[in-house]
């Protein structure tokens, strides 16, 4: 069925043993938007973001991806996603070539669609000179560059991002934000984690999280209004603080 969300989530939640990770969140992400998904440290991200990408069941709730129930259809819920974290990305001793070559097969592309994909994602990062280099030598803010195009290598309706950009310069975070519209811009919906504030701001809406519970949920701007501040980083302090 033609839906307008991407992720309509219901009540999910995670126990491990007596402890709440995740407690009964409820939101929906709508198909094309940069969807921004804050919280402090232990505030129960990862947690939730693995039971929408299928590799986590949730202890209750439902929610569906791109269509597909993550409780019971978590095979085509993998499918129709991109993943990538600072954690999980490129193969360092594989070459840049080698890495598309290696993530198309993964997704099943053909040999000639990994050709054309390689030439266009080199292309567009103007990595010529490079595309014969092992991973390990490029910088930390390329490879991630790199990592987001190779994510999207099977044309993903949906794409989940666990803090892209810790650890990156500032510069290249901006450069890499580009990539995000470009891609945002073409249809595919952005499920995005970050610490950074500056990026908080760059999303159409933005969940903050607070001890398993989503406290906050609505457009930089109204959150702004609503917690009468001047920035992204003010509401976050805010809300962390009326917790204490
Ligand atoms: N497998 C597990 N078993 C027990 N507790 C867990 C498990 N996974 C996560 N937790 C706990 O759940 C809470 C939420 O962790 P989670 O990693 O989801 O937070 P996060 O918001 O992603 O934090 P960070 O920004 O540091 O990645 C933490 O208290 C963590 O210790």
């Amino acid at each position: 069925m033609e839906t307008k969300n991407a992720i309509l989530v219901k009540n999910l939640s995670k126990r491990f043993g007596d402890f709440t990770a995740v407690n009964a969140i409820t939101f929906e992400v709508k198909k094309g938007e940069i969807f921004g998904f804050l919280g402090a440290n232990g505030a129960g991200k990862t947690t939730a973001m693995k039971m929408l990408i299928g590799i986590s069941k949730p202890s209750e709730g439902t929610a569906t991806v791109a269509g597909f129930d993550v409780k019971t259809q978590s095979e085509a819920v993998k499918k129709s996603i991109g993943y990538m974290s600072q954690r999980f990305t490129l193969y360092d001793d594989l070459t840049i070539k080698e890495n598309i070559a290696f993530f198309g097969g993964i997704y099943g592309l053909s040999n000639e669609k990994i050709k054309e994909k390689t030439a266009l994602l080199i292309d567009e990062l103007g990595l010529h000179d490079k595309a014969s280099n092992l991973v390990r030598s490029l910088p930390l803010g390329w490879k991630q560059k790199v990592a987001f195009s190779v994510a999207l290598l099977h044309e993903p309706k949906i794409v989940f991002l666990d803090e892209p950009t810790g650890g990156v310069d500032p510069i290249t975070r901006r450069q890499f934000w580009e990539m995000i519209y470009r891609e945002a811009n073409k249809g595919t919906t952005i499920f995005v984690t970050t610490h950074y504030m500056d990026e908080a701001e760059y999303c159409d809406r933005v969940s903050i999280m607070v001890e398993g519970k989503i406290e906050a949920l609505d457009s930089p701007k109204k959150l702004k209004k609503q917690f009468k501040v001047d920035s992204m980083n003010e509401v976050f302090l805010k809300l962390a603080r009326n917790i204490e």
